[in-house]
């Protein structure tokens, strides 16, 4: 998308949505029903660059800069086609000439607004408010690269915007301030190196009615009719969870360091049966994979490494995706893959990036999917009952604002947990839908950007990845079922993934000494009723190595019996 740099001869005055604030506008409730009553307009006018710009600012007044960027930057589209003549182009201007005259106070109707004058005003008006919100919230965010080439853009189409002047400035002192604060060199004028990713708010939204109630006795059942097919002898139940303290130590009492305080409800599974020692117990398989490269050696459907000279077969229509049998490529053609049939994307990435790249691509996967099949991405089996690992918080406590109503931040006080890039998040997912045919604007309420959100926090969660020999993330999956298994240094299954996901339960039990010999994970097996426990580190790693390996999926530092028992041990307590 490229702004133009025309001179705009019409003045116009400013948009009156422009921030008017009114009592409601400072409660947290008075926010959330403004954005409601947007929301709910979506359907009516997909079109409306003014909703669009409403939307960005509901979406920012309440602490969400990055929901805000995707609805500013789709009024910037919206404002491409109506200046193109886009794909969009009728629907964009008559969206345009209604916007204009609700903007109007002198009862002008449609038939008297020029196509010229609606295509003028967005041009202007609306462009450069759109411009004024993404660059805003991208600079909030940290999105520093992105936040500089629209203002860029933006500089050069509106030159007198004192506020796109004073951001210019306020770019490169962060810049600046990025760098030294890492005690880099840096060159202004080498833009690609500029900070591009920023941290935002994971959070089950208000206003999402796709997440079930995880512990209801309804979705415990569905899940269990998915884990008979998979794993005759388990079953999914609720569990308490300890709420584990984050990594770093912080209190400096090595007596608190393993001391978890809470308790937290989850799922788990549990032997419904015993399971006998190497008894193979759960066999999962799923198509929300990702193969970042080398996708001529797996199969595009489950994953599966090829074995050597192994019969591989192939879409006809794109000979670009390969499978690892029949199974595999009808699964393909009748789940996701007739609307990714051709389109391509870029999958290179510099290596820090791979580990995003591939939930990336976990997220164009289970947008085909919801395409092919016609649901709502976050009703796909293999994503609705999974783990988002949301802050959990009340809002009404922790979001938080001033006297005056501003917020005390960007994001109202809001811990930020989910990692974010405009290009990740926005930028490439409209790309592709686009490519996919998906009409962007009358399918918001399907990947809006808090459905994008969402599917990350939940990817970010339960994916599993594997790494090619140069330590690279290579493939990467979802199963909804394995995923529900929590986590123990002393594991009593081994697992394994090539295409299927598959459990056993160990043979051998890890040998450590402060083992309780009375309890029942003694032995190996499992006794009916015992929970399931894998292990997401190297179980043969030293304590404080494995805490960090497992720091990032579990959320804090591991507390499992054996992690306690080790870590006192090595600081000679009894
Ligand atoms: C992949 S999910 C496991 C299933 C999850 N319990 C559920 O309800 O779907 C990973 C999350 O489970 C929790 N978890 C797993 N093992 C744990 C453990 N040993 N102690 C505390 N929390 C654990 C953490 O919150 C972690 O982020």
């Amino acid at each position: 998308m490229e702004a133009r740099d025309d001179v705009f001869h019409h003045s116009f005055c400013s948009l009156r949505t422009q921030e008017v604030v009114t009592e409601r506008d400072w409660t947290l409730d008075g926010r959330l029903s403004r954005l409601g009553e947007l929301q709910d307009r979506l359907s009516d006018q997909p079109y409306s660059i003014i909703l669009r710009l409403e939307l960005a600012k509901a979406y920012k007044a309440l602490g969400y800069p990055d929901l805000a960027a995707g609805d500013a930057y789709k009024a910037l589209l919206l404002v491409d086609e109506v200046a193109d003549e886009g794909e969009f182009y009728e629907e964009a201007l008559s969206a345009a000439r209604l916007d204009m005259i609700s903007e109007r106070a002198d009862g002008v109707d449609t038939a008297n607004i020029e196509a010229r004058d609606a295509v003028d005003w967005a041009k202007s008006v609306c462009s450069e408010e759109a411009y004024r919100i993404l660059i805003e919230c991208l600079i909030e965010i940290g999105c520093l690269r992105s936040a500089h080439n629209y203002n860029t853009h933006a500089l050069a189409t509106f030159p007198a915007n004192t506020q796109f002047k004073s951001h210019h400035k306020a770019l490169e002192s962060k810049v600046q301030s990025h760098f030294e604060a890492k005690g880099e060199s840096f060159d202004l004028t080498d833009i690609e190196n500029y900070p591009d990713k920023g941290m935002v708010r994971r959070e089950l939204y208000s206003w999402n009615d796709h997440e079930p109630n995880r512990f209801s006795p309804e979705t415990i059942k569905i899940l269990n009719d998915e884990m008979t097919k998979a794993a005759p002898k388990l079953e999914v139940k609720v569990t308490n969870l300890p709420v584990l303290a984050s990594w770093a130590k912080s209190s400096g009492d090595p007596e608190m360091e393993t001391t978890p305080t809470h308790q937290v409800k989850q799922l788990g599974i549990f032997a419904k049966e015993d399971i006998l020692p190497g008894e193979l117990c759960l066999q999962e398989k799923s198509v929300l994979t990702a193969i970042s490269r080398l996708h001529e050696f797996y199969c595009d459907a489950c994953s599966a490494k090829f074995e050597e000279g192994a019969a591989v077969l192939q879409c006809d229509d794109c000979n670009e995706v390969f499978f690892c049998g029949e199974e595999c490529l009808k699964l393909a053609q009748s789940s996701y893959h007739p609307v990714l049939c051709g389109v391509s994307f870029e999958k290179k990435s510099p290596a820090s990036e791979a580990p995003d790249v591939l939930y990336a691509l976990l997220l164009i996967r289970a947008m085909a999917l919801a395409e092919v099949q016609g649901v709502h991405p976050l009703d796909l089996k293999e994503v609705r009952y999974i783990w988002g690992d949301y802050h959990g918080l009340n809002l009404t406590s922790s979001w938080r604002t001033d006297s005056q109503g501003r917020l005390e931040d960007a994001f109202g006080s809001v811990p930020r947990t989910l990692p974010f890039s405009f290009n990740l998040t926005i930028l490439n997912p409209l790309n592709i839908l686009l490519k996919m045919d998906v009409n962007i604007f009358e399918q918001s309420h399907r990947y809006d950007t808090w459905v994008v959100n969402t599917l990350y926090a939940k990817f970010r969660g339960t994916a599993s990845a594997q790494q090619g020999l140069d330590g690279r993330p290579e493939i990467g999956a979802v199963h909804p079922l394995w995923c529900l298994a929590n986590h123990s240094c002393d594991p009593n299954v081994i697992w394994e993934w090539q295409g299927n996901i598959k459990f056993w339960a160990r043979e051998k039990l890890i040998e450590w000494k402060g083992r309780q010999p009375k309890l029942p994970d003694h032995e190996p097996g499992l006794l009916a009723g015992q929970e399931l426990l894998s292990h997401y580190c190297d179980v043969r790693l030293p304590v404080q190595e494995r805490r960090e390996w497992a720091a990032g999926a579990l959320g804090g530092e591991c507390v499992c019996p054996r992690c306690v028992w080790e870590a006192a041990e090595e600081r000679g307590l009894p």
